[in-house]
């Protein structure tokens, strides 16, 4: 089974970023966890991040083509905003979990909106970044 898991943007800065909020452990580190999760489960995990919608579009595209078997999203910011990287995630028809560090439901009104949530399998939010291990764990059948 092969994983991608995609970031939007400013997850890059993960650690940087208001830790009050996304707590301190970087982007490399979510990396080294799920890769950690990704072996005990005997599956294939990719990474891509970007701070561009199209670049996210692009592999989202590319994941069909990668004959990808599931897709872990954090939109970041394009969460609220983008209809592209909704039917980006329509047109592959690849089984997609949104993830969110933080609960943007229970933050500013204008995160209350997920365009994306419509395309994905299931939503996991507020949990930190052992979220990402749940999403992991959902694709793959495991116990979420
Ligand atoms: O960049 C992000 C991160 C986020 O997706 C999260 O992981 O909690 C929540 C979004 O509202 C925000 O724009």
């Amino acid at each position: 089974m092969n994983i991608l898991v995609l970031n939007g943007p400013n997850m890059n800065m993960l650690g940087i970023r208001q830790p009050e909020i996304y707590g301190r452990e970087t982007y490399e580190d979510l990396k080294t966890m799920i890769q950690a999760e990704a072996d005990k489960l005997g599956v294939t995990v990719s990474f891509f991040q970007s701070n561009h919608e199209g670049a996210l579009v692009d592999a989202i595209q590319q994941a069909y083509f990668d004959h990808v078997d599931g897709i872990i999203i954090n939109p970041g910011a394009y969460t609220h905003t983008s209809v592209a990287l909704l039917d980006a995630v329509k047109s592959v028809g690849i089984p997609t979990v949104e993830v969110h560090v933080s609960d943007p439901d229970s933050r500013e009104e204008f995160r209350h909106v997920s365009y994306i949530r419509a395309a994905c399998t299931a939503t996991i939010k507020g949990r930190g970044l052992p979220g990402y291990l749940d999403a992991l764990r959902l694709l793959c059948g495991a116990d979420a």
